[in-house]
């Protein structure tokens, strides 16, 4: 591979605007590929992937290269180097990259290799969290799972398009794709490509989305013309998936206490072709007194530490903090205290994250059945999908039915 400078300064600056000025990666990104217009796909994708393995490796990369926060130019210099060794990138002559010692470098990542905090690059903390939470085993095989790059999923909105004509469609575009077996909408790319450029994007013939995301709607078992409320719908991934599943017949209330994110969801949901999806800011406890048993279905897609989404924000690892899960922990509760009221006698409800520990997870429900707002549940089933079996994203999730 034969780098460019103007695209590796391009990946300087950005990891400058993520570490030092404590930018998030996606935004970060976005905001540098406007540098120069005349970029094309590879280079947009060489900045993009670049920068986001840089982040992924981190702790591994800075130590190796002994560099520390907040780092100078020189500094990301360094990590940069590090990266192009451990690629097996040949270093061009410039001076930014003068005298990048390969072998030493070589050596270090072997020493280091052992130790898995610094191998799998992530935070003491979080290296204890999830080992006490998995155990040993499945935790070292789930770290090393996401810290691989996740591969780009579409979801075939079913309400335009059958899942074979899209990717039809897809191959005239120069667009490879293949079916997922065991997810009936999904179609995985095995070459990335700009997706959101394409006519089909635009017409709303599919979604991007994880596979295992698309296992989150269909657990609820909707059916056409139900009362269903998403409370935690965010800007819509699993709403738009609802949507679909209810055939647009009925009625979908989606709920956030973000405006901003329901905005988001509203243009989705033109763009898809959904008819039958309302919005609601939660701006008082009102919104959801409202709703006290009118809910066929409801979905409680609740915020999480995100620890099963790793692979997709690696800047996570360095912004997360135990304080925050501490504290999204106790949300979680209340969702389920104060939002399970929602459903109806004889109704169901999805509790689910994209996290891949017990105390957000099956630790949350049972404590939640066990007390009076959970008396009158019954619990269904569970799932639990790691990245290390699934090959896709950390998630879980429960279904509960009232009597
Ligand atoms: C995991 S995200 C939802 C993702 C979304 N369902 C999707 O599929 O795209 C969790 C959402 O819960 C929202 N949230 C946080 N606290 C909440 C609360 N107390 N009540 C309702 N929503 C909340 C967040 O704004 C966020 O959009």
């Amino acid at each position: 591979m034969r780098l460019h400078r103007n695209l590796v300064f391009a990946v300087i600056d950005a990891l400058h605007y993520i570490f030092n000025e404590r930018g998030y990666a996606d935004k970060v990104i976005e905001k540098v590929l406007k540098y120069d217009k005349r970029w094309g796909a590879r280079d947009r994708g060489f900045i993009a992937e670049t920068t986001y393995d840089i982040v992924r490796w981190k702790r591994l990369y800075a130590t190796i290269s002994e560099v520390y926060e907040p780092y100078t130019r020189e500094d990301l210099f360094r990590l940069f180097a590090v990266w192009c060794v451990l690629k097996g990138i040949r270093i061009p002559d410039w001076k930014q990259l003068e005298g990048t010692p390969e072998r030493r470098i070589k050596g270090k990542f072997d020493e280091l290799s052992k130790i898995r905090k610094i191998k799998e690059s992530i935070p003491d903390w979080m290296d204890e969290l999830g080992e006490e939470a998995l155990g040993a085993k499945l935790w070292s095989q789930e770290i090393t799972a996401l810290n691989k790059q996740a591969s780009v999923i579409l979801r075939t909105n079913t309400l335009r398009i059958k899942r074979e004509q899209l990717q039809i469609l897809l191959a005239k575009n120069d667009i490879e794709t293949e079916p997922i077996e065991g997810y009936p909408d999904a179609l995985e790319l095995p070459i990335r490509k700009n997706v959101f450029a394409t006519e089909a994007f635009k017409e709303g013939l599919f979604e991007v989305q994880d596979a295992s995301s698309q296992l989150v709607a269909p657990f609820l078992e909707v059916k056409p013309g139900q009362r269903v409320v998403d409370a935690c719908a965010g800007a819509g991934g699993k709403t738009l998936h609802l949507a679909s599943q209810m055939e647009n017949k009925g009625q979908l209330i989606a709920l956030d206490i973000y405006e901003s994110k329901l905005k988001k969801l509203k243009v989705r949901a033109r763009r898809n072709g959904v008819h039958n999806v309302e919005t609601r800011a939660i701006d008082s406890t009102k919104v959801i007194k409202k709703l006290y048993n009118s809910a066929d279905r409801l979905l409680l897609d609740a915020p999480c530490s995100g620890l099963g989404v790793l692979r997709r924000n690696p800047d996570s690892k360095w912004k997360l903090e135990p304080d925050f899960i501490t504290r999204i922990m106790g949300v979680q509760q209340e969702i389920l205290q104060n939002y399970s009221k929602m459903v109806k006698s004889g109704g169901q409800m999805v509790y689910a994250t994209c996290s891949i520990l017990p105390q957000e997870n099956a630790d949350q429900v049972a404590k939640f059945l066990d007390s009076e707002a959970g008396s009158g549940f019954e619990f269904i089933k569970e799932q639990n999908i790691y990245a290390s079996k699934s090959g896709y994203d950390g998630f879980y999730m429960a279904l509960l039915k009232k009597q």
